[in-house]
């Protein structure tokens, strides 16, 4: 009993800590996530307000669910928030954390994070992959055409585009073969996974217990054997063409100049690889996913959405990236769809690695912080009718997603900002304005259309869109 009033019991320090949902003994606020823990998070800060300090295991966790707390940490203090916490399933799987996206703040992170900004995804280096979207895109609308008006199933089709978007520019060929697929999905379904030994060190064990661990593991084999693969035969290859590189071939030869004072490791390539799949594959796809269900439940949209790509396209086979930067309403479609179906809804979680006063209270260093973008993005005080698809509210609005207005978050903002906005968003815009200009769209074998989320890192939907595709005219 004494145990658990000391944990109810407000602190005794002298601290001024943000407000706190109570907590329980060990688990702290974990119960309350649920599974859908940017809803619930949203709930929550409804009673303790956009900065609120909880509990995840042992673990004080500051959870910021408005524009002005956002930016607070992402811009004003973005120095002090830029590093990561330490999870148990990434640590096996990215090669002790030697990726960008999960390892701490420190010259590493700098030097490879510098290296993806500017070797890997510059604006540059995304244009040079122009043909390898063409081809996977004029297949994807091939085989639509093909089904000659039954049923397809886009989901599928968006996933397996994006994959081969991904491998074909990261590792050089597309693998399409089940085997990889399904480790793709493996390994998407772990990061999403709750490990409780990352929030209650002492109860490692159940990770062990429960075969987490050994799962983590194994998945990371099988990739790491994979890209072995991979590695040795890009080392062994006679093509030294510069236009038909891929991030591989530039990644080896950054560590064969190392003129820079810097090693990039045979362990320190693959991490690299693997965040790009992990953080490239699956986020570029539901985004993609999202838009085009809501323009299959907003018939107007759609139809403005059409008049666009057919006064832009007026009759050439098909919509190009050239013609992509004079089409407002296909990039107000994508804005909307990442508002309201932000794919990773809280972010990839921060730490504190300074004590720090933020709006009035004391914020200890190690404090993991989690950035309730989706709750931001559906704030009734910063969006009018939230809830509603309405992508015009963007067509006179400065308000874009690249990290600088705070009440678009979903591919963060700051040091921590995403690197692949250009590569995901050019091959977004492609496919889906291709796909209204050569067919008209009807869903299949649906009263509506349902709008249930996945959980774990990334929310997709949970039911595939499946429409019929008629060519237009
Ligand atoms: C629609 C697609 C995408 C979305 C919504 C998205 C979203 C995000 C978000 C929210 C973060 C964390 C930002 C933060 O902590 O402030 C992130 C980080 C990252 N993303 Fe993306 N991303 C997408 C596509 C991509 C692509 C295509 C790539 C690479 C090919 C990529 C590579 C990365 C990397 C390496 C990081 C880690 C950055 C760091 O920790 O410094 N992302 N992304």
């Amino acid at each position: 009993l004494l145990i658990l009033k000391s944990s109810f019991s407000s602190t005794k320090s002298n601290k001024n800590l943000p407000p706190s949902p109570p907590k329980l003994p060990l688990i702290g606020n974990l119960h309350q996530l649920g599974s859908s823990p940017h809803r619930a998070l949203q709930a929550m800060a409804q009673t303790y307000g956009p900065l609120m300090l909880i509990h995840l295991g042992t673990v004080p966790v500051l959870v910021a669910s408005s524009v002005d707390a956002a930016k607070e940490i992402m811009k004003t203090h973005d120095l002090i928030f830029s590093s990561r916490p330490h999870l148990n399933i990434p640590d096996k799987l990215f090669y002790a954390c030697k990726d960008i996206a999960f390892s701490k703040y420190g010259e590493y992170w700098r030097q490879v994070k510098s290296i993806a900004v500017l070797h890997l995804l510059s604006n540059k280096r995304v244009q040079s992959y122009q043909h390898v979207r063409d081809d996977e895109m004029t297949t994807m609308m091939e085989k639509i055409r093909r089904a000659n008006g039954s049923a397809v199933n886009l989901s599928e089709l968006f996933i397996s585009l994006t994959n081969n978007v991904v491998c074909r520019v990261a590792l050089g060929k597309a693998y399409e073969g089940r085997k990889f697929k399904n480790l793709l999905d493996r390994f998407m379904e772990l990061l999403g996974c709750f490990s409780v030994g990352s929030y209650i060190p002492s109860l490692r064990w159940v990770d062990r217990l429960s075969g987490l661990e050994r799962k983590a593991d194994k998945v990371a084999k099988e990739f790491d054997e994979f890209l072995e693969v991979v590695l040795d035969e890009h080392v062994n290859k006679n093509d030294t063409c510069v236009e038909s590189r891929d991030l591989v071939d530039i990644l080896l030869e950054f560590q064969r100049d190392n003129d820079k004072g810097f090693r990039l490791e045979r362990d320190m390539i693959k991490a690299l690889i693997v965040d790009i799949f992990s953080a490239g594959t699956d986020t570029t796809f539901t985004s993609l996913e999202w838009a085009t269900c809501e323009l299959l439940r907003h018939p107007r949209a759609m139809k403005q959405l059409k008049k666009e790509v057919n006064e832009i396209g007026q009759g050439r086979p098909m919509i190009t990236e050239d013609d992509l930067d004079k089409m407002p309403y296909l990039k107000a479609v994508f804005k909307e769809g990442l508002r309201l179906h932000t794919p990773l809804p809280l972010l990839v979680p921060r730490e504190s690695t300074e004590d720090i006063k933020l709006h009035g209270y004391d914020i200890q260093s190690g404090t993991q912080v989690l950035i309730n973008a989706w709750a931001i993005a559906r704030d009734p005080s910063v969006w009018e009718e939230p809830e509603e698809f309405r992508p015009d509210r963007f067509l006179n609005s400065p308000i874009d997603y690249k990290g600088f207005h705070f009440e678009l978050l979903p591919f963060g903002a700051g040091r921590r900002g995403c690197p692949g906005i250009q590569f995901a968003m050019v091959v977004n815009e492609l496919v889906l304005a291709n796909l209204v200009y050569k067919f008209d769209l009807a869903l299949v074998g649906e009263e509506g259309m349902d709008m249930s989320e996945t959980n774990g890192i990334t929310v997709h939907k949970k039911c595939p869109i499946v429409v019929s595709a008629t060519p237009c005219s």
